[in-house]
């Protein structure tokens, strides 16, 4: 479907996109659209069409179906150059024989910008990722960090509508991972540039976004900031793939506006109704909680009760597994405060649990 209705607000749009390989969809009607200034990311696991977005957003792919705008501008047939799109990948591809400045300057030079700005533009972005003094080095010469700056200053420099970052921390160690997370924050949140990024790695995408669109097998399955996908997630994937959690079986009593109410033992749990769409009253449902949203109870007030399985030391926090009989699937993962936990929950000991709040979600069981 091709619809030529650009959202001039907007700094990137994808109007159902699609990309196939051969016989193979590596996009699936993607609908997209990213405010300007917005720290975007693609996340999913290998294989979902994170990098095909990408590229086709670059202008390294063109799409079989769909048009792709950028501020407002239909580009779905204009070159990569002329996109204005600055990118930093994985390896973060520098040129090796030349020096840090000439990386920098390259894109400069190529759109003929005059030498005496391009050499106050490459001080400036330089000064700015912490590299002046490195100018007349080659990419070898530098660290793994030092690099990645190089890298970013490259695609800054052009002072590009939108920057795409194809998993740009994933060749550093941990450490230097964290800190260079930081320092892009901040970078892209002074600049204000519109941003694309792609990762796997759910937390680094929780804790780095504005919104996350998750994607699965070639479709984005969910649109949202962190903390919607993580307390709403909109379907069994993206609950899965966000954060841990465990499924128990419940009953769905009935429907209260955009809401439903599930029982499960003694609890009544009022849930987001629209996954449940098209489910009897009286029906089983799959129930997702997270492991916070779980605690010990007494007698009285317990939702379910069972024998801790094994009983996890995590520095801050201790995380138990659940055995209980009575539900199925019949192991619950939860997380306790380490000071409040105080060693009382070794393998074996019975405990009893309760739901906390209105936290869960229900989705339709598996089989449905
Ligand atoms: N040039 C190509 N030719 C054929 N198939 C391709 C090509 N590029 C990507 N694909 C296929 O398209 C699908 C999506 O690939 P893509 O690289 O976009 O996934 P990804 O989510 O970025 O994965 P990863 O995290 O592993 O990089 C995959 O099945 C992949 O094998």
């Amino acid at each position: 479907m091709n619809a030529v209705t650009p959202d001039r607000d907007v700094a990137v749009q994808l109007d159902g996109v699609s990309k196939r390989f051969g016989t193979s969809i590596a996009l699936d009607s993607a609908w997209l659209k990213i405010d300007r200034g917005e720290f975007m990311t693609l996340l999913g696991p290998s294989g979902c069409g994170k990098t095909t977005l990408l590229n086709l957003v670059a202008g390294f792919l063109a799409p079989d179906d769909g048009e792709i705008f950028i501020d407002g501008a239909l580009v779905t047939d204009v070159p990569t150059f002329a996109r204005k799109t600055g990118i930093v990948f994985q390896n973060y591809a520098l040129f090796p024989h030349m020096t840090v400045a000439n990386n920098v300057a390259y894109g400069l030079k190529a759109r003929g910008v005059a030498k005496a700005e391009i050499n106050t533009r490459v001080a400036e972005i330089l000064a700015m990722m912490k590299l002046t003094g490195f100018e007349d080095r080659k990419p070898r010469q530098l660290s793994g960090g030092q690099q990645q700056r190089v890298a970013l200053a490259r695609a800054l420099v052009i002072r590009p509508k939108v920057l795409l970052l194809d998993e740009p921390f994933s060749a550093l160690d941990k450490n230097l991972r964290a800190s260079m997370q930081v320092e892009v924050k901040e970078i892209q949140r002074s600049l204000g540039v519109t941003t694309i990024f792609v990762t796997h790695d759910q937390s680094e995408a929780l804790s780095l976004s504005d919104r996350i669109a998750v994607m699965s097998g070639g479709r984005i399955c969910q649109i949202d900031k962190p903390e919607a996908l993580y307390r709403r997630p909109a379907d069994r994937f993206v609950a899965s793939f966000i954060g841990e959690g465990s499924w128990l079986r419940a009953t769905l009593e009935r429907f209260e506006g955009s809401n439903a109410v599930v029982r499960i033992g003694k609890t009544a749990l009022t849930v987001p109704a629209g996954p449940l769409t098209g489910i009897a009253r009286g029906a089983d449902v799959d129930l997702f909680i997270r492991p916070e949203h779980l605690h010990v109870s007494s007698v009285n007030d317990a939702t379910l009760d069972g024998s801790v399985a094994a009983s996890i030391y995590q520095g801050g926090h201790v995380d138990l597994y659940v055995d209980m009989p009575q539900v199925s699937p019949a192991r619950v993962l939860m997380r306790l405060n380490a000071k409040d936990a105080n060693g009382m929950w070794d393998a074996g000991a019975r405990i009893m649990i309760g739901v906390s709040g209105n936290d869960a979600v229900a989705f339709p069981p598996a089989s449905a």
